[in-house]
């Protein structure tokens, strides 16, 4: 990371922890330090693969990043909600309908939640070549600092895990590293992402819920956690579960490209996001995250030369022939989210084609 002077922006002070008891989901935490060596690999791998055929989630600690530069990522993080003039947002939102994709800004009540409440969430996304499109002018002198951030994400987050995940399934180790180019076409991104308190009735209308339950569409979400509790993730046993805080360290889930490329075996949880606890309302809650999938061209089909696979047997969402491509798979998924009314289902579960798989939304 950059480290001689750095532009002056103004400090983002996160909101105080919760002391609420919540029903946090017991999540394993992974201490990638140990990755660098064969033998932790090889821990560090069981490990992983028994997170994702359980929670689909987990911790990562000792990843590299340290607390100062974390923070001042925060602070980065901000500038576009808060720096940026609403006009000049205006003028950056990202065509998420037509081309579905989301570089640029994601404005306030662009989605629809429920009951004809629409959200209250801003996202900033930047393509990890943060050269590729226009930014607003306030964070341009930010782009060094947050192109290195999408490489640290990349080079030594994504791809020491994609070698575990590829470990855990007994593949070649750099089965998914080598479909996971930081230079190929493709969307892999940094977001920053703002929630704004809401209303009472807005509250009541969609049960307090924020953001939908959703799987992700990439292949692994890096999330660097924040102190408000709002993340919730569907339990196996059908309960929803808080993601617990840790300072500095950073949440990981699979989305639906690497449950393609399992045969179903490393799940794509699904996860929503709620009101938070009495103690934290009324502060805003900003998200720090790397989305990385696979390049655009790679088709999403199991990986079914993994003998961990041909044990545990392979569920196909569609027949490989017809596999979407993971750019198909993403413009898909993006142009469509949250824009109509879906139909419910009896359990209240929404339901929508994307490629001929039925996707769900949670509430
Ligand atoms: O903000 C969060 O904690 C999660 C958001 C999320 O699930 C998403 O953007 O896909
Ligand atoms: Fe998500």
């Amino acid at each position: 990371m950059p480290s001689l002077t750095l532009p002056q922006i103004p400090h983002y002070v996160p909101a105080p922890g919760t002391s609420e008891p919540l029903e946090y989901a017991d999540l394993v935490v992974i201490d990638l330090a140990k990755a660098k060596s064969p033998e932790g690999r090889a821990e560090l791998a069981v490990q992983v693969h028994d997170a994702m055929i359980t929670q689909g989630f987990f911790y990562v600690v000792n990843h590299g990043l340290t607390p100062v530069q974390n923070a001042r990522m925060f602070d980065i993080a901000d500038v576009p909600f808060s720096q940026v003039p609403e006009d000049e947002k205006k003028s950056l939102v990202a065509d998420i309908r037509e081309a579905g994709s989301y570089q640029g800004y994601k404005l306030r009540q662009f989605w629809h939640i429920d009951s004809g409440v629409r959200d209250q969430i801003e996202h900033y996304n930047l393509l990890r070549d943060v050269h590729k499109k226009q930014h607003p002018k306030a964070l341009v002198p930010l782009l060094p600092e947050i192109e290195a951030f999408a490489r640290f994400n990349h080079f030594e987050i994504l791809h020491p895990l994609l070698r575990l995940f590829a470990l855990g399934l007994e593949l070649p180790e750099e089965t998914f590293v080598d479909c996971h180019n930081f230079d190929a076409s493709g969307e892999t991104f940094v977001r920053f992402m703002k929630y704004f308190p809401r209303s009472e009735d807005e509250e009541v209308k969609t049960k307090n819920v924020w953001l939908k339950g959703h799987t992700d569409w990439a292949s692994v979400t890096i999330l660097w956690s924040q102190p408000v509790a709002a993340l919730q993730i569907l339990s196996p046993d059908g309960k929803w579960r808080w993601i617990r805080h840790i300072e500095n360290a950073i949440v990981i889930n699979a989305g639906d490209a690497m449950e393609f490329f399992s045969g179903g075996l490393y799940k794509a949880t699904i996860h929503r996001v709620v009101q938070p606890p009495a103690d934290q309302r009324g502060y805003t809650r900003l998200s720090l995250f790397y989305f990385a999938m696979p390049d655009d061209d790679v088709k999403l089909v199991p990986h079914s030369e993994s003998p961990v696979l041909q044990r545990h047997g392979i569920t196909r969402r569609f027949e490989d022939a017809d596999a979407p491509t993971m750019e198909m798979w993403r413009k898909g998924r993006c142009s469509v989210y949250g824009q109509t009314q879906l139909p419910k289902s009896e359990n209240g579960v929404e339901e929508q084609m994307v490629n001929g798989v039925v996707v769900k939304h949670y509430n």
